[in-house]
Order: structure tokens, then C-alpha cells, then sequence
């Protein structure tokens, strides 16, 4: 494809959102955008957006210094093609230990690299930019004492002009455009997170770039694969279809997973199976990253007849102005009251109002007519930094479902908005993910019931011996027979399967269930909606937990205290029940052999929350709060059930 269109590959705008930067370390964001920097395509066609939603000072001096680093990055790693183009990453994997020209530019441009990262790791660290530092740009102007996090005017900073001829690499190559944008943020005004800066960064990029492709992807999410966007491309011009993409969405791939998966982050049955499944049905999920859009889709343009992507050569910024004034044009732009009274957030741009505007605004968008690709190749093209400890990853998953779950619940349900637009089956397949809070209520009952009925000797399955049973048998070993077939044959090992049964018993008993209640909170307005952030960094205990495959519970959050408690009482109903099927006469074993069964399952999946509870003295172990509070509850709950 690249030679039969060379010059008239189309522009690429690529956006790179972070909002904080202690939970995102700009090193940690200008590995991404340096590796978006310098993909194996024409660098005058490429403009990469940072948006910094944390208005901070020290990622735009790290952005700064990634912006000079590019000349050295972007010619070594085309010349040896090198990957990933992470130099973050890549240095962190790769040794190169003999005389070739090869090895001394690369201990060159290592040294280049661990230099600035040590400069900006000695900046964040005292949590300013120095004076000397300040001088060097005009843009560390705009930081006053008036600038607050949640407070503060647009900044737009062209930090590389790439039509400008002198901005070249060292080999003489023309960079690609970088441009670092913080959208105007007041008291009082609601900025919708994500979804926010993302429709700031359409417009202020129209204005700029006006690519007609898009690439959004995370702070944390590095390109793995040089060739993504020439992949990409192919199906953007593909003569047949090519008119009628809307976007094409790469799965999420994490480069922190450690064996066996222990808070089952990899899901290897949803990149691999259900989603892959979903995409027979023409349907594919906006998943918020590593995802290429068409901007004329993602704006809010309804798919009318062929849609050609625009692929002239790009010779000057659309408007053919200085940088200065596309600066102060473009930061209007992305002022508070820009959008007030226009269609931005509804019918144009990303959808406002749900903790999950990814979700919703890929449902918009093909219920605008548009068709969207999932992709999944086998070099993955993108890689991210996943959950490592369980608060967070139950955090993140409690925002999800809920915002899923809002979906169903409003204008956009796919049953209703989606009639006639997407096939029965894309429908019902949305539905299996917005539908998630509603899986809690009856797992809690597997977790509850049959452990406190135990207790009160209350039988609740049929006698494993009568013909009645055979259905329930019949059940559990399907299903659990398919999840462990689908699991392996997608290429998960036995152990990394159990750590997902464990993962997907404990989300839905807490997150899920949570999600439930904070969604039947808001629509009786009780609450509003808010997005808590992934960290994504944890301390190097923490991190050496980690890698050894123990949780990390320590934290005494209210999902701690649900998980802490169910455990104990099925630990409890399973001892009453194993002690009497030993010792009482009376005791109908074959009756609750079943409840017998399911509460030791629990306890099986359970035995690392036993494990923090009563073992466990390290700082991820379960706090003597969360403890003391669940064996109360669980202490009540046992109490009125006997009684
Ligand atoms: O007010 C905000 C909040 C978040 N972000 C950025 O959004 C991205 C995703 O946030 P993160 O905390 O990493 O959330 P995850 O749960 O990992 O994100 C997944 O789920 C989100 C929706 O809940 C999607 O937006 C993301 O693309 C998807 O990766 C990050 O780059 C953030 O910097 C903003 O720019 N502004
Ligand atoms: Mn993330």
C-alpha cells in the first residue's frame, strides 16, 4: 500500500491524553509520545497532540525535552528499526554490547536518553521548573502563580512546527509536528474528563493539522508496532469498504503482565474471542485507545455515500499562519465557554455524560451509518501499563460498569438506539458488557445464600442422588468445561483460567455491585459522576508483590470490606457443613453435598483473601480495619440466620 500511494498518504493527528502527574509520570508520557513520534511514516504527515488535562508544568517541560530528544530518537530508530519505539521501553529490554556502528550510536543515544530522564525525574521530583530552565521556552510563561490544576486559561504550545524547514532531525529529515495543549479549566464548569479534552483536541487540531485520520491513544499506551498506521491505512482506503469506516480499534495489550495473570487483566477471551465474535456482527467497541478514526465520523458527520480520505500532500499547516498565530487562534478553542449552545458532546465529537464515553461514542457513531473495524493482529500494535493491585483494577472496573450500565439505561440502550442500525446480534453483544452491574445480584446470591442456609441446615438444591440434580450437574460442568476450553485454546495457561474465575467472582461481588448502587443513586440524584484515575505507578514493594503473584489488598476501601466478608462467610458456612457431615448422625450429606460443593469453590477461589486476612503481615496484606468490620458483619449475618 505504501508504494502505490507514497506521497499521498494521508496525514495522521495523533492524540495523547493525561490528566495528572503523579498517577501518569511524564517520563512515562513522553515514552508514548516519542513513540508515536516516530512511526515508520512519512514525519511530515504525522502531528502529535499532547493534552494535558492536569494543566501541569512538569509535562510540559517534559514534553519540552522529548521535543529535543526527537532529533536523536526519530532518525536512529528509522535507521535501525528499532522496536518498540518506546525508548522508555526499548532501553529498558535492550543490551548492546559490541563495536559496531550500530552499538555506538545506540550507547550515544542511550546516554541522550537516561540524561534527560534523569533531568526531568530531578524536575518532578521537586515539583518545579527552575529558573535557567524557564528561560528556554516562551511557554513556561503561561505557568504564573494564578495557574491551579482546576483553574487556569488555555495553553497551546507548538513546540515543533513540522512545516517549518529548519525543524529537522539530526540526520536533516523533516520532524513531525508536536503540540502540547492544556484546555481551559474553571470552578464551577463541568470540562466531562476524557470526553472533554479529546473534543478540545479535535478542534484545536482542525485548526492546526486537519488530518483526516486520528489516533487516540492513553498516556501509558506506547506504539509497539512501527507499521500500525500503514496497517491502519489499508483499511481507510480500501476501494470497496474503505469509504464507509468510521474507525479502526486495536484491542487493549498490557506490557506489565506477570505469569498466570493475577488480576486476570489480559482477558484473553474477550480480545480474542467475544470481540473478534461481536465484529462478525459488523459491530466493534470504541475501547478510548489505540484506536484509528476518521475525523469526519468521530466529528459527528452522518455516513451519507463514498467518503474519500483526503491524501494531498501536506505543504504548509492548513491555514499557512506563523506558530504564534495559530497559537492564540487556536486556544479559543478550547476555552470553557466554546461550547456552550453548540451540538459538541452530543451530536458532535465525543458523547458527553458517561464515565465510558469510548463505549457510547462508538455506538453513536455507527448508528450514524458508519462501519467500524476490529483488529487484532498478532504484533500488537499498542501496549499499555494494566492494574497492578486490586483496589485499582476493582476501581477501574467499578467505572466502567457503571458507565455501561448508564447506557443501557438512557437514550442510547442499543435496543432502542440501535434499531435498525446495528444487527440483532451487535445489539444483544453490546448489551452482554452495559449489562454487567445486574450480573452482581446473582452471583451475590451463589456467595451469600448457600453458605448461610448451610448454617441453618436449610437444603437448597435437589439430593445429588435424584434424577432433579442432573440439570444443576449438567450446568456447572458446561459451563465451567467451555470457560476453561475457551480460555486455554485462546492461550491462557490452568492457573492464569483459576486467577479469572477468582477475578470475575470478586468484580461482580463488589465493583459490579457497587456500580449497581451509585447508578440507583444518580437517577435518584444522589450522586454525580466522577472518573477516578488509573495510577500508574505503585511503590517497589509494591511492585515486587507484584511480580511475585500476591495481591495486593491493602486498602480499606467499602469493595475490601465486601470481598473480606463473603470470604469469611463461606469459610464459616464450609467448616459447619464439613464438621457435621463428620461427626452428626443426623446430617443429610447427599441433600447438601451440592451447598457443600459451591461453598468450597468459594473457599478455594478465596484462599489469597484468607491468606491477607490471617497471615499476611506486608503492607498489601487486608488492613485490621477492613478485618474488623467484615467479621462483624459477617458475625450479624450468621447470628440472624441461625436464629
Ligand atoms: O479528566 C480526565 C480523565 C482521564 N483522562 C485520560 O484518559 C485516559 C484514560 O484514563 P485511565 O485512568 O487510564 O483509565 P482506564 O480505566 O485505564 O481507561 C480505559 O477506560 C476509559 C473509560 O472509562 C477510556 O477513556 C480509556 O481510553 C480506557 O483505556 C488517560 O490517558 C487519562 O489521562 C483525561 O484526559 N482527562
Ligand atoms: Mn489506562
Amino acid at each position: 500500500m505504501s508504494c502505490r500511494y507514497k506521497e499521498k498518504l494521508p496525514a495522521v493527528d495523533i492524540f495523547v491524553c493525561t490528566a495528572d502527574p503523579t498517577l501518569e509520570p511524564p517520563s512515562l508520557v513522553i515514552g508514548t509520545v516519542l513513540s508515536v513520534m516516530s512511526y515508520n511514516y512519512p514525519s511530515q504527515k504525522i502531528s502529535v497532540y499532547l493534552s494535558d488535562d492536569g494543566g501541569s508544568e512538569l509535562t510540559f517541560y517534559a514534553l519540552f525535552e522529548a521535543s529535543k530528544f526527537a532529533r536523536y530518537w526519530i532518525p536512529f530508530s528509522n535507521k535501525y528499526n528499532v522496536e518498540p519505539r518506546s525508548p522508555r521501553v526499548y532501553f529498558s529490554h535492550n543490551i548492546v554490547a559490541d563495536s559496531s556502528s550500530f552499538a555506538q550510536e545506540w550507547t550515544n543515544v542511550k546516554q541522550l536518553y537516561e540524561d534527560m530522564s534523569s533531568r526531568i525525574d530531578s524536575v518532578v521530583a521537586k515539583g518545579r521548573v527552575p529558573e535557567f530552565i524557564r528561560d528556554q521556552h516562551k511557554g513556561f510563561s503561561e505557568w504564573n502563580s494564578e495557574v491551579k490544576k482546576h483553574d487556569h486559561q488555555s495553553i497551546v504550545q507548538i513546540l515543533i512546527d513540522g512545516w517549518n524547514p529548519e525543524a529537522t532531525d539530526t540526520e536533516g529529515n523533516r520532524l513531525p509536528t508536536l503540540v502540547y495543549l492544556s484546555r481551559e479549566k474553571r470552578l464551577g464548569w463541568h470540562h466531562n474528563f476524557k470526553a472533554g479534552s479529546m473534543n478540545a483536541l479535535i478542534r484545536v487540531s482542525s485548526e492546526i493539522s486537519n488530518a483526516p485520520v486520528i489516533l487516540n491513544v492513553d498516556c501509558d499506551m506506547y506504539a509497539n508496532d512501527p507499521d500500525a498506521i500503514k496497517d491502519a491505512m489499508c483499511f481507510f482506503l480500501d476501494e470497496k469498504h474503505g469509504s464507509q469506516t468510521c474507525y479502526v480499534q486495536y484491542p487493549q495489550q498490557y506490557n506489565n503482565i506477570v505469569k498466570n495473570d493475577v488480576y486476570a487483566n489480559q482477558n484473553f477471551t474477550l480480545t480474542d474471542i467475544e470481540l473478534s465474535g461481536l465484529d462478525g456482527f459488523g459491530v466493534a467497541l470504541y475501547i478510548g485507545t489505540g484506536c484509528f478514526h476518521r475525523r469526519e465520523s468521530l466529528s459527528g458527520k452522518k455516513f451519507s455515500t463514498d467518503h474519500k480520505i483526503d491524501s494531498r500532500n501536506v505543504e504548509h499547516n492548513i491555514k499557512g499562519r506563523t506558530v504564534e498565530e495559530l497559537e492564540s487562534s487556536t486556544k479559543v478553542l478550547a476555552n470553557c465557554s466554546y461550547e456552550k449552545g453548540t451540538l459538541w458532546g452530543k451530536e458532535m465529537g465525543l458523547v458527553y455524560g458517561f464515565p465510558v464515553e469510548d463505549i457510547v461514542t462508538g455506538l453513536s457513531i455507527q448508528c450514524r451509518g458508519w462501519k467500524p473495524v476490529y483488529y487484532n493482529p498478532t504484533k500488537h500494535a499498542f501496549k499499555g501499563v494494566a492494574p497492578t493491585s486490586l483496589d485499582v483494577s476493582l476501581i477501574q472496573f467499578t467505572r466502567w460498569s457503571e458507565g455501561m450500565f448508564q447506557i443501557f439505561l438512557s437514550k442510547y440502550c442499543p435496543f432502542i438506539h440501535g434499531r435498525g442500525k446495528i444487527q440483532f446480534g451487535g445489539q444483544m453483544g453490546y448489551c452482554i458488557y452495559l449489562l454487567w452491574p445486574m450480573l452482581s445480584l446473582p452471583t451475590l446470591c451463589y456467595a451469600v445464600v448457600p453458605a448461610l442456609s448451610l448454617l441453618r441446615g436449610v437444603p437448597l438444591f435437589p439430593k445429588v442422588s435424584s434424577f432433579s440434580f442432573v440439570p444443576f450437574a449438567f450446568v456447572f460442568a458446561a459451563k465451567t468445561g467451555y470457560s476453561l476450553a475457551e480460555d486455554i485454546a485462546a492461550g491462557n495457561t490452568l492457573k492464569g483460567w483459576w486467577n479469572v474465575q477468582r477475578m470475575v467472582l470478586i468484580r461482580r461481588t463488589t465493583a459490579f455491585f457497587l456500580a449497581l448502587i451509585e447508578t440507583a443513586m444518580k437517577l435518584l440524584g444522589l450522586s454525580q459522576s466522577t472518573f477516578v484515575l488509573t495510577a500508574k505507578v505503585v511503590d517497589e514493594e509494591a511492585q515486587e508483590r507484584y511480580k511475585k503473584g500476591l495481591i495486593e489488598f491493602g486498602s480499606s476501601s467499602i469493595l475490601m470490606v465486601i470481598l473480606a466478608t463473603l470470604a469469611l462467610l463461606n469459610l464459616l458456612g464450609l467448616g459447619w457443613g464439613v464438621s457435621n457431615a463428620l461427626v452428626s448422625s443426623s446430617f443429610d450429606r447427599l441433600t447438601f453435598l451440592p451447598q457443600l460443593l459451591v461453598c468450597g469453590a468459594l473457599v478455594g477461589m478465596n484462599l489469597p483473601v484468607y491468606d491477607a486476612v490471617f497471615f499476611r503481615s506486608d503492607k498489601g496484606s487486608m488492613p485490621l480495619s477492613v478485618t474488623f468490620k467484615s467479621s462483624v458483619i459477617a458475625s450479624v449475618a450468621i447470628l440472624i440466620s441461625i436464629c
